[in-house]
């Protein structure tokens, strides 16, 4: 998508130039607070909402004027439930592939019930189920028409450990069928267990796009502080192969390595200094998280060291 923008009739611009591109095959996560316009992103581009400008490619379909084809290739799993509370799930379910124009596919419809665990309650009204199997049923009908693409809006805000389990292993098998994935969410952990690639969504604008391994490598810092009993005027000559930095009054020591790769040499380090007399009044340690940079990126618009927004190459979508 080009220079997506979405201004509101009220005045207000949910979406700011956005620039994206999902490729093919790949499971994106959309992060991004409260209001930050990721319903809006997808509405956008599932044709609820109409763009103010900007241009959107749906598996090579323009979403405006080639709205039709460019709607059949996307499975929609909304925030809300919204389906026929009195039709069966199976009646539901076929009823949505045949709204894309699809042939009747009973052997389809039936793997997806069966993969979704609702195929004993084929027969059932959707009013009969519970809050979990309506979520079940509302991926069943996204999943239908076979779609290319889909969208997850906050998939598991509020669904049990099941549903989320059941959920992920669907969601890896469309991905291995070649089906791309966007789903948005406010919850780091979610992003970090499923996503390829994460974008961060802040105040209509994408304020980051980067494959999540590269993200974890950046974030996934750690510090172990130390409380010196005497400041240092520098770092003692024999430590400067470790990652040590002191404090502008020489008072405190740190001691940053890669949380994720090693685990740091701190008793290496601890050694170092009881030999160089250098005794400390106290140490902690911290971590910086997935959830600290992306507050970071949410206040301040810019990770400590992360490049901002970097289009993505591979096919477009
Ligand atoms: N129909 C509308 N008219 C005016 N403003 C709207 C409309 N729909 C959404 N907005 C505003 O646009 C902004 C983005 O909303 P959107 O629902 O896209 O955010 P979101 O990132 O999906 O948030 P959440 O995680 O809470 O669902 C919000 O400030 C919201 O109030």
């Amino acid at each position: 998508m080009q220079q997506l923008n979405k201004t509101y009739d009220s005045g207000f611009q949910a979406l700011k130039d956005v620039n994206l591109e999902i490729r093919r095959g790949e499971i994106f996560a959309l992060l991004g607070p409260n209001g930050a316009g990721k319903t809006t992103l997808i509405s956008v581009i599932c044709g609820i909402v109409n763009p103010t400008a900007g241009t959107v490619l749906a598996d090579g379909h323009d979403i405006v004027r080639d709205f039709r084809a460019a709607r059949s290739t996307i499975g929609l799993v909304p925030q809300e439930l919204s389906t026929d509370a009195f039709e069966t799930v199976w009646a539901t379910v076929t009823f949505s592939r045949g709204l894309f124009g699809k042939p009747k596919n009973p052997a389809y419809v039936e793997k997806v019930l069966r993969d979704l665990s609702l195929w004993d309650k084929r027969k059932e009204k959707i009013i009969a189920l519970s809050g979990g199997m309506k979520r079940r049923v509302m991926i069943a009908k996204a999943l239908a028409h076979e779609p290319r693409i889909l969208f997850l809006d906050e998939p598991t805000a509020g669904v049990d450990v099941e549903l989320r389990r059941d959920m992920w292993e669907m969601v890896r098998g469309l991905r291995e069928n070649g089906v791309t994935i966007i789903l948005t969410t406010h919850y780091i952990e979610e992003a970090e267990e499923m996503a390829d690639r994460v974008g961060v969504i802040n105040r209509g604008e994408i304020v980051l796009v980067e494959n999540k391994h590269t993200l974890m490598e950046k974030l996934g810092r750690k510090e172990l502080r130390l409380q010196l009993s005497e400041p240092l005027s520098a770092v003692p000559e024999s430590l400067a192969p470790m990652s040590l930095t002191l404090s502008a009054d020489g008072h405190e020591l740190v001691y940053s390595f890669d949380a994720r790769h090693e685990h740091g040499d701190i008793a290496g380090l601890l050694r170092r200094l009881g030999e160089l007399g250098i005794e400390f009044r106290d140490l902690r340690t911290r971590e910086s998280s997935l959830e600290e940079i992306f507050v970071d990126l949410v206040h301040n618009g810019t990770p400590g060291g992360t490049d901002t927004p970097q289009p993505a190459a591979g096919d477009s979508q």
